[in-house]
């Protein structure tokens, strides 16, 4: 059987530059991933076939991102019975709101796991799907720990410096 995969989809390449911070995490913690264009408004038929197949070859959760009236998350989670990550961009005047709303108010039965706005929430979307893998991973399991580790780290060396400057 191949390794399972997560996917990252986006509603416009806009939204590349944010999304990079999850494929980033992704990368770091060695779990494979495909990252896609994809939109429930302006493609349907391939937003709807793709989540479709993925989900047959192995995909263990999705993450969709959007901005505006995001509604690709709800679509993909409507679609399999994998876990979705929603990550809320802001994409227009309403700074991310909108995209928060219609991310996270799903209705009963179908849900979508949503992060911060933002970058923020790009990051922690790649550290949840990593945590959803890691349940049947012990090795990723592993690798999170050290990252967590490393991050605890960080903010002590930070703090010392401070200190230090006192
Ligand atoms: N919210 C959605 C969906 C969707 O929900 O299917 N498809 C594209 N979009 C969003 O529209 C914003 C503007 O897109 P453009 O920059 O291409 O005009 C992007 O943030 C995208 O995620």
């Amino acid at each position: 059987m191949s390794k399972p995969f997560v996917a990252v989809l986006m509603g416009s390449d806009s939204d590349l530059p944010v999304l990079q911070s999850t494929m980033d995490v992704l990368k770091s913690l060695d779990i494979p991933f495909e990252a896609k264009i994809t939109s429930a408004h302006r493609t349907p038929d391939v937003t709807h076939s793709y989540v479709k197949d993925a989900d047959s070859r192995g995909c263990a959760a999705f993450i969709c991102a959007a901005g505006l009236a995001a509604h690709l998350a709800g679509t993909v989670a409507g679609l399999t019975l994998k876990p979705v990550i929603g990550i809320p961009l802001d994409a227009g005047p309403l700074q991310g709101m909108d995209a928060l709303l219609s991310t996270v108010q799903m209705p009963g039965g179908i849900p979508v796991a949503t992060v911060a706005v933002g970058k923020a929430g790009a990051k922690n979307a790649g550290y949840l799907a990593a945590q959803i893998l890691a349940l049947s991973d012990p090795e990723l399991a592993t690798r999170i720990k050290t990252d967590r580790e490393a991050n605890a780290a960080s903010v002590i060396e930070k703090d010392a410096k401070l200190q230090a400057s006192l």
